[in-house]
């Protein structure tokens, strides 16, 4: 069977019923950004802000999709690749489902993120460089990694021995070691009201 064998099937329900039933518009917040960097805290924090507000989300997060969807990658670029393609194929779901979409994945090459891209309509995506420096999240080493990254014992690991490639024309980039959270957040509260997705 090739995919010219399977047609897109056309349901009566669509995104734009769905938004209107939901009183707000549906979008990806990717967050793209070293291990550390606060992409997790930060994307935590804007979902709850969100979900006091009434509005209906879902928060993708790196660490847990691992775990299930992509229990079977690791981390050499064909397999980041696949990672966040079938990511950016989920949200691209979740967006035609109506939700405001949080992700929190490194993402770390360019070519990638243009890949999930490609999933969502443009301008339903914006992009949020957690642009914390390396030395930071090092001395932050949340989960112990960098010390085994620097020790050896963990390979392919992004801004020690993998590259991460920053965005060029991110909506918003936010160094967490000196933004406070609380601040963040008010600023991406401020963003997607600007892009009238939130009002
Ligand atoms: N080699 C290597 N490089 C980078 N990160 C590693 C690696 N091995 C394990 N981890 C842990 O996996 C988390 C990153 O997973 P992601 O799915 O976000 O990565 S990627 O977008 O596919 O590059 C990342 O989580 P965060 O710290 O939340 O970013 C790490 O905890
Ligand atoms: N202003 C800040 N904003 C976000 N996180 C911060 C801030 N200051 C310190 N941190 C800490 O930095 C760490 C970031 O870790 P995490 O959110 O898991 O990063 P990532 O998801 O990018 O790997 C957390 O322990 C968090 O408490």
């Amino acid at each position: 069977m090739t995919h010219n064998d399977i047609k897109w099937q056309q349901h009566t329900t669509d995104a734009a019923q769905r938004e209107a039933l939901f009183g707000h518009k549906s979008a990806v917040i990717w967050f793209t950004g070293l291990s550390g960097s606060g992409k997790s805290t930060v994307a935590n924090a804007l979902e709850q802000a969100l979900v006091e507000q009434g509005k209906h989300t879902y928060l993708l997060d790196g660490d847990n999709v691992r775990h299930g969807l992509c229990a079977d990658l690791g981390f050499s670029a064909e397999d980041r690749t696949e990672n966040l393609r079938r990511v950016g194929a989920v949200a691209g779901l979740m967006v035609d489902a109506g939700l405001l979409v949080l992700s929190a994945f490194i993402s770390p090459y360019r070519n990638q993120r243009e890949l999930v891209k490609s999933f969502i309509p443009a301008d339903r995506f914006i992009e949020i460089h957690i642009s914390t420096p390396l030395e930071v999240c090092e001395q932050r080493d949340v989960k112990g990694l960098y010390k085994k990254a620097r020790a050896g014992e963990i390979s392919n690991f992004t801004g020690i021995s993998d590259p991460y490639e920053a965005p060029e024309h991110a909506d918003l980039v936010l160094d967490t070691s000196v933004t406070s959270l609380e601040d963040s957040v008010k600023q991406l509260l401020q963003l997607l009201t600007l892009k009238g997705i939130i009002s």
